[in-house]
């Protein structure tokens, strides 16, 4: 379970994030729209403390990533953060493989820098992980020798190595041509039948987004302004900003 509450954040005095709160239980399968500059990403920024919160404060499983006691919301220090770390996982928009390791080492190194496993054992579960995203064959090219879908699946591999209970992607196939966005999303379900990861997406692809989630939230400068199931969202949302953006005329029109 993801618990936001009241989170607000600004960059240069411009807010970004605006008293959000959103619950999340765990297995659900989340897609976050919204116009450029809604937030979106910086909720997901915010998960994996690459980013802070001005006020409010975040349960992971019922633990705390802030010190409130000041009033201002301090991230606790790393020893105590790390239970909440790593339970979480996040795949960005342009991979971020390392380009000098095989594939197979890029999805074994995370584990073993996290003192997960040792070289073996790593090397064993990213050959597992290779085959359940179809590149058995892969194993031993660098991620340039890859297409875009190739590249993206060896990075959710990666994701998957360390076994988090929250996934988060980042726009996950805007660098993908149509036929292997539905390759991703087959991916995607199977993790999701499979494991039962919550996952956090955040995407552009109505689409993807409609074949993908149990549940839309619609961001608009800061806020959810919708929350639902995609059928209602994308086919009767309530508020004026989601049925503009969706292109549906006004409810009062
Ligand atoms: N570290 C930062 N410093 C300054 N401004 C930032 C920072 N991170 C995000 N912003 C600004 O915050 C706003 C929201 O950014 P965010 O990336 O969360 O939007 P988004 O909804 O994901 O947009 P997009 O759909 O274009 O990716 C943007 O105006 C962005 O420029």
């Amino acid at each position: 379970m993801i618990a936001i509450s009241d989170v607000s954040r600004a960059f240069k005095g411009t807010t970004v994030l605006d008293h959000l709160s959103l619950d999340i239980p765990a297995g659900q399968k989340v897609a976050l729209l919204g116009p450029s500059g809604s937030g979106k990403t910086t909720i997901l920024r915010i998960l994996m403390t690459l980013e802070t919160i001005d006020s409010g404060q975040i349960l992971i499983e019922g633990v705390p990533m802030y010190d409130t006691a000041s009033g201002t919301p301090h991230l606790l220090p790393e020893n105590r953060l790390r239970p909440v770390r790593s339970r979480i996982g996040m795949v960005f928009q342009h991979f971020g493989l390392f380009p000098h390791l095989s594939v197979l080492d890029n999805i074994a190194f995370p584990q073993i820098f996290n003192g997960r496993a040792r070289k073996a054992d790593a090397k064993a579960r990213a050959h597992d992980l290779l085959k359940t995203v179809g590149l058995g064959d892969k194993a031993y090219l660098l991620p340039d020798q890859l297409s875009g879908g190739q590249k993206q699946r060896v990075a959710i591999a990666r994701a998957l190595a360390l076994q988090p209970d929250i996934l988060l992607f980042d726009e996950p196939t805007s660098a993908l041509d149509p036929q292997r966005v539905s390759e991703v999303l087959d991916i995607f379900n199977m993790i999701a039948d499979t494991t039962g990861t919550t996952m956090l997406l955040v995407t552009h692809e109505m689409e993807f987004a409609r074949r993908f989630a149990d549940r839309i939230l619609f961001f608009d400068h800061g806020q959810i302004v919708e929350d639902g199931p995609p059928e209602i969202v994308f086919t009767n949302p309530k508020d004026a900003r989601t049925r503009a953006f969706l292109g549906l005329p006004s409810l009062n029109a």
